[in-house]
């Protein structure tokens, strides 16, 4: 192993930031010590990375499919010019997009601009119940189209066969790369992966039920410029660095612990961050509640929560939501984009109030609502630290005055993640 500063290995594009730090995540825990940065890094910054693994956060998972393609060729070129030497395309383990993509216009457009003629397409993460069997998708027990992502109120996926959705999305021949080819280990996955070239496959759908078959894949595809899918399909990449002994010697998930106060705030309202703000609730932890009716009727709701939080000496929680049926009554006097529109600027305010008052530890749940804390933080690089649970690291924000942070998917996390979370960011031992 060498100990010189790094040349990053592996450029990422991420569809959107708690997805990106998820994917950064997993190859921390693969032993690649990872930045991710909040778009393209800025000239000033990009001098300072000293990373194995570069992710770089967009917010693309619901833009037309140009500017998807725009804003993740951008990226790139950024990443070649870093000498990046393999690219991964990250998006949602539920394959989140809309009717009109954009997960395979962007494919193929890095495809084309890598000069390749073929990538996976794997959105498995065992791990969090998401396995890919026969090219269909499944969230724990249920097809992906039966599990509730059938009414997600951005990316609805009615349809669990993965192949027929992405070449929805694809210009190229869409193929899949079944289980049984997966499960017989790395030459019989090259083999086919040879056979669907020679039959014009661009981009085939691997299927994967456990973590021995991402490490296959990953370890199949060490070649491939470009890779595709969710957190889990990275799994087996750092090995591959690993074995051409190109990963230096260092503990990938050291950050420094930081001092000062700490709050969660939870714009989500996805089943697990319900049951995490249940048990805060339950605990009888002081909460206080963002009401979206409230802020549309110009309340100081910010103001409040900021008092609320100066009351408590202990840690707070800032919330949205109680209950799904709250979040459809709210979105049938606002309207769906308002009321997030709301709440998301009302969290960001909030963040940002916090900090002027001396908060340095954030715990943040749902993927718009870190992206609207992280801006209104002025955040722009985050190097990523030890897993807290599947899917969510501890991070710590560079440059400037380090803030920690814990960005969680809304579907992410055990009951009691936010204590868990917590802990983690003051350094205490789990
Ligand atoms: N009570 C509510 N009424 C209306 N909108 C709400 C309410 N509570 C939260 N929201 C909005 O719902 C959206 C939740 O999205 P967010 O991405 O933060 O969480 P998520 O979808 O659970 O997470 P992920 O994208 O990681 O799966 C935000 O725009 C938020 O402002
Ligand atoms: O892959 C996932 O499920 C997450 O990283 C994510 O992208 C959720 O928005």
């Amino acid at each position: 192993m060498l100990n010189a500063p790094a040349r990053p290995l592996l450029g990422c594009i991420a569809d959107d930031f708690t997805g990106a730090t998820d994917l950064a995540n997993m190859l921390v825990r693969g032993g690649m010590r990872t930045v991710q940065s909040i778009g393209i890094p800025a000239a000033d910054v990009a001098d300072q990375l000293n990373a194995d693994a570069i992710v770089i956060a967009l917010k693309s998972r619901t833009v037309p499919a140009a500017d998807a393609v725009e804003d993740s060729l951008q990226a790139l070129h950024w990443l070649r010019e870093r000498g990046c030497e393999q690219i991964f395309f990250k998006y949602c383990s539920t394959f989140d997009s809309t009717a009109a993509g954009n997960i395979g216009q962007v494919s193929e457009a890095l495809l084309q601009a890598l000069g390749s003629d073929f990538t996976l397409a794997c959105p498995a993460f065992p791990e969090n119940g998401r396995t890919v069997f026969r090219g269909h998708l499944f969230v724990q027990d249920q097809l992906l189209s039966e599990s509730g992502m059938q009414h997600h109120p951005l990316t609805p996926m009615t349809d669990a066969n993965l192949v027929r959705v992405l070449q929805a999305q694809t210009q190229g021949k869409v193929g899949l790369l079944r289980h049984d080819s997966v499960s017989a280990g790395v030459e019989s996955i090259r083999a086919r992966i040879a056979q669907l070239r020679a039959d014009g496959v661009s981009m085939a759908v691997a299927d994967a039920l456990c973590d021995t078959d991402l490490y296959l894949l990953g370890e199949a595809c060490a070649d491939l410029p470009l890779l595709t899918g969710g957190s889990g399909l990275a799994l087996g990449l750092p090995g591959n660095f690993r074995r051409a002994g190109k990963l230096r010697d260092l503990d990938a998930a050291h950050v420094p612990v930081v001092q000062g106060a700490a709050v969660v705030l939870a714009g989500s309202a996805s089943q697990a961050t319900l049951g995490q703000i249940a048990n805060w609730l339950q605990a009888g932890r002081p909460a206080m509640r963002v009401d979206p009716l409230a802020l549309a009727a110009g309340k100081p709701v910010v103001e409040d929560a900021l008092a609320f939080a100066a009351d408590h000496a202990q840690t707070v929680l800032i919330y949205a939501t109680n209950t799904a049926d709250e979040v459809k009554a709210v979105q049938r006097e606002l309207g769906a984009e308002r009321a997030g529109h709301l709440v998301e600027q009302a969290m960001g305010r909030i963040a940002s109030g916090l900090r002027e008052a001396g908060v340095r530890r954030f715990v943040v749940a749902g993927g718009e609502t870190s992206g609207a804390v992280v801006q209104a933080l002025n955040i722009q690089l985050l190097q990523i630290g030890a897993q807290i649970d599947p899917g969510v690291p501890a991070c710590v924000s560079t440059p400037g005055e380090p803030l920690a942070l814990a960005l969680k998917s809304g579907n992410f996390g055990g009951v009691d993640f936010f204590d868990k979370a917590l802990k983690q960011l003051a350094g205490v031992p789990a």
